[in-house]
């Protein structure tokens, strides 16, 4: 079965994931699309030559019976809503990060599926799905450097418009390290201190950039992660676990290595777009693949979702402030259904 997608945000990544579902993945296709600027999406509709209708507001998609799935591509505030109304409609969902960008919204995403008593959404974590993360976690769950006893992160952005706020550091930035950091290493988060570095003079007024957050985890695991995101040269992801008998780190991507004018050298990729492509063609066409065959995705599930935004609000909580916040991630019976169903994608 092929499935008609309905895309829901067509900016900078809609447009991405519009272009790699009709482009380069397989089973899946795009038969409407809306945004809240319907010029925005009618641009889009013709800048891709889609064979897509244009619709006037996302519960035109939501109502439409030939639309099988949605991608939620909007900005994060507005992913709450849309993503309620498709579990209302029965639609399988797959959404950008964050789930939500509040904590009682994420349960309300988590508590509606629940009831629906089947999985239907999957988040965009798409580092869970990049070669030299899957790689990472293999190799410390093969136990033969140890235990992992501290993890060092680096998440730096070369540069950042005048939108990116001091608290956007966390819930769109740091919320990745803080999901999969969590998936490597099987742990979960207790308590988190930010520490505030000199500001670079290239943020815009008003941003503290860069940023550092330290997380302990249940088993006693510390996390360091460095947020920089106008570092000016590229777009640089790193993550090394120091174990107790040996260190394993992130591979780089980069696929060639220069010698030349007196240098050795590797370009450094300057956008999300390129370092983690193939991990966005990865966690689309398994969420494809799935809602192809009727079965419930199994990617980074809104419980994922609801522990990311959890734990990002508690870093925001503990900005500016020169004290620990502890984390408490709520696991009651009501979301148990999610957890237990969701939180693996093996
Ligand atoms: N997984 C990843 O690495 C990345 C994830 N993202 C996430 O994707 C989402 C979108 O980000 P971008 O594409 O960079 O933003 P963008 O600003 O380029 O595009 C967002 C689009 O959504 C539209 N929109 C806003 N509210 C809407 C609503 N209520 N209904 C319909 N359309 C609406 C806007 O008009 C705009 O066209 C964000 O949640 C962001 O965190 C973005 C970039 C990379
Ligand atoms: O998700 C993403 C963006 O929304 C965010 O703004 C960037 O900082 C991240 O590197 C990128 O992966």
């Amino acid at each position: 079965m092929t499935v008609r997608f309905g895309v829901i945000g067509t900016g900078a990544i809609g447009q991405e994931h519009i272009r790699r579902v009709e482009k380069r993945l397989s089973g899946g296709k795009v038969v409407a699309v809306t945004d809240i600027s319907l010029d925005a999406a009618r641009h889009c509709i013709e800048a891709l030559e889609l064979d897509a209708q244009l619709c006037d507001s996302e519960d035109e998609i939501l109502q439409d019976s030939s639309v099988d799935a949605v991608i939620v591509t909007s900005w994060g505030p507005a992913h709450e809503g849309s993503v309620l109304k498709a579990i209302a409609a029965g639609k399988y969902v797959f959404v950008e990060k964050p789930l939500a960008t509040t904590v009682d919204g994420c349960l309300r995403i988590v508590e509606a599926e629940a009831r629906m008593g089947k999985r239907l959404v999957q988040v965009g974590f798409m580092r869970r799905y990049d070669a030299s993360y899957v790689t990472l976690k293999r190799e410390i769950e093969s136990g033969r450097y140890g235990a992992p006893l501290m993890v060092r992160c680096v998440h730096r952005n070369a540069c950042v418009d005048h939108r990116y706020t001091t608290d956007m550091a966390v819930l769109d930035t740091l919320i990745h390290e803080l999901d999969v950091t969590r998936w490597l290493l099987g742990d979960d988060y207790t308590c988190v201190q930010v520490l505030y570095p000199k500001t670079t003079r290239h943020a815009p007024s008003g941003l503290q950039d860069p940023q550092i957050f330290n997380l302990v985890t249940q088993s006693g695991v510390v996390i360091t992660a460095e947020v920089f995101v106008n570092c000016q040269y590229g777009y640089d992801i790193q993550c090394e676990v120091v174990c107790e008998d040996g260190v394993v780190s992130l591979a780089s991507p980069q696929a060639v290595d220069i010698r030349h004018a007196g240098l050795h050298a590797q370009p450094v990729m300057q956008d999300w777009r390129f370092r983690f492509s193939d991990a966005y063609d990865a966690e689309l066409q398994d969420f494809i693949d799935h809602v192809a065959r009727g079965a419930e995705p199994s990617g980074p599930s809104s419980f994922d979702g609801y522990v990311a935004t959890m734990v990002g609000q508690a870093c925001v909580s503990a900005q500016g402030r020169d004290e620990w916040v502890t984390i408490s991630v709520q696991k009651d019976l009501t979301i148990g259904f999610i957890r237990n169903n969701g939180n693996q994608r093996e």
